[in-house]
């Protein structure tokens, strides 16, 4: 589009830190998705001490530790990772519902680029399937999704 001003970002953050935030319910569905995660980044030239990984009990609880992550100002990133699988009750829908919620609220009240990689499936076989099988690797998206939201929003602030 020519004369039009464009601005993106890209996947070079260098110096950028990012937090992983994962629900350990569900582990060996999260497990793969905190390795997609780890992978992407390393790919894209991050280094492991750029990384730290941070385990909460499940994914309610993952938007407080986000929180906490955010506000400490020592990472320009979060990726959350974590597996909520629907059962025979209404759980499902409270659990992967505030965790949404809470995440949201935390990018925006934050100003930080959060990664929604947080399965939210009706099976185990769907879940399987997003955690590094024929249906990609949601933690390995939601961290490529991060890496260009803090290249972008450090365009943006000049
Ligand atoms: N059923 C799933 C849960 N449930 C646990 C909650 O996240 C929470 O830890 C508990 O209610 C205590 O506050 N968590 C998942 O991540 N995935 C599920 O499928
Ligand atoms: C997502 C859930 O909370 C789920 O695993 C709970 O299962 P149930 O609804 O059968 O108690």
């Amino acid at each position: 589009m020519p004369n039009i001003k464009t601005v993106s970002g890209d996947f070079r953050v260098p110096d950028a830190r990012f937090a992983i935030v994962a629900g350990r319910f569900n582990s060996f569905i999260v497990d793969s998705l905190v390795s997609g995660a780890i992978d992407a980044l390393t790919r894209h030239g991050v280094s492991e001490d750029q990384i730290e990984l941070i385990n909460v009990p499940g994914a309610f609880e993952i938007p407080l530790v986000a929180q906490r992550a955010a506000e400490s100002e020592r990472f320009d990133g979060i990726i959350a990772v974590g597996a909520v699988i629907r059962g025979g009750t209404p759980h499902f829908d409270f659990v992967a519902g505030e965790c949404v919620k809470g995440l949201s609220r935390v990018a925006l009240d934050q100003g930080l680029p959060v990664g929604f990689g947080v399965l939210t499936v009706d099976t185990i076989e769907q879940a399987i399937e997003r955690a590094g099988t024929k249906a990609g690797n949601k933690g390995a998206e939601a961290a490529l999704t991060v890496l260009e939201m803090v290249s972008l929003l450090r365009v943006l602030e000049g």
